[in-house]
């Protein structure tokens, strides 16, 4: 096959699992054929000294980081940074993340068969006011999902526990989200969006809660990345993923647009959970910037039309 005339290069900072897992052999080969070369930026030398780079890729935290890409990107006006450090922030922070649900509106159609939202749920920044619900139950009952508030990638941001009584709270450790455990079958929907690209996938979940385990001794329960657990470990949901129906695709790509538009983000994923509750209520739980691509069916192909597509029109500009 013929060179194309002009190559790009996308210059990516990732942390090395990350590195690992998203850049496979098969996305380097098939961005190549199409004219860009996927370049490792080395987060231990100055940004400064590397490049030129058409565009900059990065999942990285830290104030330094977002200091040398702000010179970078002054000093380089031409070079597209995929997303603003700013807007990333966002996503760091699991209340500000969901604020964001509730600044979108339903198209017409779509409102009419179903709603969407999120969980009742109360930020508790000390144990004084977590030792005393009365300052904070107002609505929520047990059980409840207690989250770090922080969502900055580390293990400790992902430890998560699922709270059955007021007993239960004297072991966690603020500040936290405390956030109203919804029914939802034992499956959630993991919705990935590349620019306009929207794929939605079904994952293992917990499993719904019952009554009697609300009143039962235990007081809490801890778990960590329940969705990328093999079904074995998850008391065997798996027909449970095999048999759930996916939520309307209208509605799930209403909320991802919605999302891109008022997130100013492309690279992100979101956990819908259905209320069994109600049937037609989705609840959005998690937003997560640049997930695990390397787990949607052809990624490969999805991510470099993106690349494409977003070098063509910087090159328009
Ligand atoms: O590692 P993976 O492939 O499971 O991806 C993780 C995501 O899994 P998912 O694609 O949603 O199944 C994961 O999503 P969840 O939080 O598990 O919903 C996060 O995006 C995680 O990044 P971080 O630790 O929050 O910075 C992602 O981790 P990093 O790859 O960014 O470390
Ligand atoms: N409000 C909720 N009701 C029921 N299950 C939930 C709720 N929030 C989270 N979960 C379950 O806990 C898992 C982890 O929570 P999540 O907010 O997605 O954290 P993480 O950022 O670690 O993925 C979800 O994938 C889902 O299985
Ligand atoms: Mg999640
Ligand atoms: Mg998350």
């Amino acid at each position: 096959m013929a060179e194309p005339i002009s190559r790009f290069r996308i210059g990516y900072a990732l942390a090395p699992k990350k590195k690992y897992s998203f850049i496979q052999p098969s996305l380097v080969d098939l961005a190549s054929q199409r004219g860009i070369d996927l370049v490792p930026i080395d987060v231990d030398k100055p940004l400064a000294d590397q490049g030129p780079f058409d565009c900059v890729l990065h999942k990285m935290c830290g104030e330094d980081w977002k200091n040398q890409l702000k010179d970078y990107a002054a000093g380089n006006p031409a070079t597209l940074v995929i997303d603003s450090p700013d807007d990333i922030e966002r996503l760091h922070n699991r209340i500000s993340m969901l604020d964001v649900v509730g600044e979108l509106e339903l198209n017409l159609e779509t409102a009419r068969t179903e709603s969407f939202g999120i969980p009742k749920q109360v930020v508790i920044y000390d144990e004084g006011t977590l030792m005393n619900p009365d300052l904070w139950t107002e609505g929520l009952k047990f059980p409840v999902i207690a989250k770090p508030l922080v969502a900055d990638g580390s293990a400790k941001s992902h430890k998560m526990s699922l709270v059955f009584n007021r007993e239960g709270l004297s072991k966690l450790k603020p500040p936290i989200v405390l956030q109203e455990f919804v029914n939802h079958g034992g499956v959630i929907f993991k919705v990935y969006v590349v620019g306009d690209y929207v794929k939605c996938v079904k994952r293992n979940s917990l499993p719904d809660v019952s009554e009697e385990k609300v009143m039962s001794l235990e007081s809490s329960l801890s778990f960590s990345q329940i969705s990328n657990l093999p079904s074995h470990d998850k008391h065997s949901t798996s027909n449970l993923l095999e048999e759930a129906e996916m939520p309307p695709s209208r509605l799930i790509t209403d909320i991802a647009l919605g999302l891109r538009k008022a997130t100013k983000l492309h690279l992100f994923n979101f956990d819908v959970i259905r209320d069994i509750r109600v049937g037609n209520r989705y609840l959005v739980i998690d937003i997560n910037y640049f997930p695990g691509y390397a787990k949607m069916p052809s990624y490969e192909t999805v991510l470099t039309d993106f690349f494409c597509d977003m070098l063509g029109k910087k090159e328009k500009d």
